[in-house]
């Protein structure tokens, strides 16, 4: 039986490296003929770093397994998620099957549904009714900073930027407190984060044996069963509330806007609204935390670039309460290029958008014919880590986004190719909440610099080498925050 198998696996990787129709384009031999490999990676953290090795090796358009192709040139961008051919169905991980009610695993009409339902909570009137709900907490963010400066401890920056994104986005979705900067209280939402990170290694584990999975489903799965049926209870508890709470129908919030949909065609049920609310919790805080945290670090490892954007954000206002949304995207050129710097050099969602070719027919991306039901996708990391697509491509380099750069042929940065950088994504299902999170981003990061002058625990000092788990380990981020001099 075991020598029919190792047979079997011997035909199949020989067969798949040299007769399968992608065996021109080159890749790791290791990871096509077992692509078990990759868990083990993924285990350890490691994958998207290898990856991203893989791309430094082999190019532009690298084959990662058997039937898995990743790119890393701007073209593909467009050739696969963008707009003017079919759509590439989602590739979901095992497990997590489509949910047409959600609109990230939702197929392609009913998303077109649901995007229409969902998009004029994030339009500029949206936005502007929004800004003083958002307000509120990033004055309590302010004074609970405030509070541990005076007592001159470091703060753990992680925990205080997700409290700040999460108690706003609930506020935005449900209409209610969660009180995180308010009380230092977690909520399900980053519980279930931090559980998943924990737990990741195990699940990709039993990903490779069935044998193991049939374990885990018997000891843990009663209790993952349960608890994922807790959290849909309360999730669900919290949007019906609102749902029925008529005297916040004209608040402006996401809800508002969803329920606008009532009555046409486009309408989304209560089902939809309690999952896309439960989605926007963790679609609009993890993501925009992740980016603070990085932003922060990254500032403070680069102390010129820290020192011109405190500089920035201190001369283009006289007062804080002048500092909002209108003027800080209006006055703040330096602080949005370190926020794409960011997003460049520590994307929040920093692997694969994973999709697939259609079946019959090779399709197009970057000028070469990719087979049938191939995994493709552009692997962010790799891509905007390539020296091939940005010059010091590893360095925290602001400069390289200011139009008297991008401008300027003299300059170095001048061929970055910058339009390979989509951390948002591209095409119809790119992120719905962008502008929402450069305004969120830039108020808070503006407040912050306003108000303090941070300095990086030394036990921090290497914060940028950890793993990833489909996201970001995010270990502490130590920092002092001290009340501004003068
Ligand atoms: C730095 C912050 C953010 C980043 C980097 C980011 C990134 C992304 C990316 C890459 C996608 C595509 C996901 C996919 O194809 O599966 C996405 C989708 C989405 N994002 Fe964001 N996001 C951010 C903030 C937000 C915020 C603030 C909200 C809302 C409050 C939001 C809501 C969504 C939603 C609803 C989708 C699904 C859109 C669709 O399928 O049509 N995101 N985001």
């Amino acid at each position: 039986m075991t020598g029919l198998r190792v047979l079997r696996t011997t035909a199949t990787a020989i067969y798949n490296i040299y007769f399968h129709p992608l065996r021109k384009i080159p890749g790791p031999k290791l990871w096509i003929a077992l692509p078990l490999l990759k868990n083990l990676h993924m285990m350890g953290g490691h994958l998207d770093f290898k990856i991203r090795a893989h791309h430094e090796k082999y190019g532009d358009v690298v084959r990662f397994g058997p039937n898995e192709v990743g790119f890393i040139c701007p073209e593909a961008w467009k050739d696969i998620y963008g707009h003017g051919h079919a759509e590439l169905p989602k590739n979901f991980p095992k497990g997590t099957g489509m949910n047409d009610g959600n609109i990230v695993y939702s197929n392609a009409a009913n998303h077109f549904r649901l995007r229409r339902a969902m998009l004029p909570a994030f339009s500029d009137k949206a936005l502007r009714q929004q800004e003083p709900l958002i307000r509120v907490y990033v004055d309590l963010l302010m004074k609970r900073l405030g509070e541990v400066a005076d007592k001159g401890e470091s703060a753990n920056m992680i925990r205080w930027y997700n409290f700040t994104t999460f108690d706003l986005i609930a506020d935005l979705a449900y209409g209610e407190e969660l009180h995180g900067l308010a009380e230092g209280k977690s909520n399900m939402w980053i519980e279930n984060i931090e559980n998943l990170m924990k737990l990741m290694p195990i699940l990709v584990l039993v990903t490779i044996s069935p044998l193991l999975s049939k374990v885990l489903q018997f000891v843990a799965g009663p209790k993952i069963r349960k608890s994922q049926a807790k959290h849909r209870e309360a999730s669900e508890a919290m949007a019906m509330k609102r749902i029925n709470r008529k005297e916040q129908a004209d608040r402006g919030d996401f809800m508002d806007y969803m329920m606008r949909s009532r009555g046409e065609k486009h309408e989304m049920t209560d089902a939809e609204l309690i999952s896309n609310c439960d989605l926007l919790m963790i679609a609009g805080s993890e993501t925009t935390a992740s980016l603070l945290s990085g932003v922060t670090y990254w500032l403070l490892k680069t102390p010129r670039a820290l020192e011109k954007v405190t500089e920035e954000v201190r001369t283009m206002f006289e007062r804080e309460e002048d500092i909002d949304f209108k003027e800080a995207s209006a006055k703040l050129p330096y602080m949005l290029a370190c926020l794409d710097e960011a997003l460049r050099i520590f994307p929040s969602i920093p692997l694969s958008l994973s999709r697939q070719t259609l079946p019959g027919t090779a399709t197009p991306i970057a000028g070469m014919m990719i087979p049938e039901n191939t995994k493709v996708g552009v692997h962010q990391l790799s891509a905007f880590h390539s020296e091939r697509n940005f010059h010091r491509a590893k360095e925290f380099i602001p400069e390289r986004w200011l139009p008297e750069t991008t401008n300027d042929p003299s300059s170095p940065f001048y061929n970055d190719k910058r339009e390979v950088h989509k951390p948002f994504s591209f095409g119809p299902r790119d992120c719905i909440g962008r502008n929402l999170a450069y305004h969120e981003m830039r108020l808070i990061m503006a407040r912050l610099l306003w108000n303090f002058d941070l300095v990086l625990d030394e036990q921090s000092s290497n914060w940028h080498e950890q793993k990833i788990f489909g996201l970001w380990e995010k270990p502490p981020l130590m920092v002092f925050v001290k009340r501004k001099a003068g």
